[in-house]
């Protein structure tokens, strides 16, 4: 991955622990909202994600490739694997049990992947130092160990559940989070 200064852990980051409570190796993590573009069920052409995490730290997640998400006739829209990358690191920095959200996200394209296709996907955290999380990930296409079609680096920034209130929709979240206070 050619990842930019800003999406590098600096000296002395940490790598993170799997938390008391994170979901069980090889148990399915739920959609954090339905209407979520990357794992929501009930978008009707979003990425519909569908994902593990093998050890509490890590994830791993499927995504194939369909009609509405092309870019040139029968090819992803490189934006759509953008967002692939997004979601599963998304999916990811989630297990930490505290909210974070996209300040930068970096991706290499290593070659087209046609409608039909099944990506495997892969994040995992590379440091934490404060607020900043730094991750990976990785889409093979048709198996796990499939050749690397898309690879992504990010920078995740931690927030308050008072960010999504304050510029989302607070009661759909609450509609779905019982676990948080988006009003503190
Ligand atoms: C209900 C649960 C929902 C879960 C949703 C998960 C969805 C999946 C992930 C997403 O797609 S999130 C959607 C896309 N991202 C956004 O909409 C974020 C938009 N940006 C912001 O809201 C703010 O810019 C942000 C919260 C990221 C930061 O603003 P803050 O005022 O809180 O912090 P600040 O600007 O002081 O930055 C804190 C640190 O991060 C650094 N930073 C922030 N944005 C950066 C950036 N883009 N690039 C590099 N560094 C960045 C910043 O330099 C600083 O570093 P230092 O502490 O070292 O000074």
């Amino acid at each position: 991955m050619t990842r930019s200064a800003i999406t590098t852990p600096p000296p002395g980051a940490t790598l993170p622990e799997p938390l008391p409570g994170a979901p069980a190796p090889g148990s399915p993590l739920g959609s954090h909202y339905s209407r979520c573009f990357g794992c929501g069920d009930r978008h009707p052409t979003g990425l519909h994600l569908s994902a593990v995490t093998p050890d509490g730290v890590t994830v791993t997640a499927e995504f194939t490739v369909g009609e509405a998400h092309q870019g040139a006739p029968g090819l992803a829209h490189g934006g759509v694997l953008a967002a692939a990358m997004d979601e599963v690191i998304g999916m990811s920095v989630w297990l930490f049990q505290r909210p974070y959200v996209t300040g930068r996200l970096e991706t290499d394209y290593l070659a087209p992947v046609p409608v039909g296709t099944t990506l495997h996907l892969r994040a995992w955290c590379t440091g934490m130092s404060g607020r900043k999380a730094y991750l990976e990930a990785e889409g093979r296409a048709g198996a796990p160990d499939g050749p690397v079609a898309v690879r992504a680096a990010a920078l995740f920034i931690e927030v308050g559940m008072e960010h999504f209130a304050e510029h989302g929709d607070a009661q759909a979240i609450l509609a779905e989070h019982h676990e948080y206070e988006v009003n503190p």
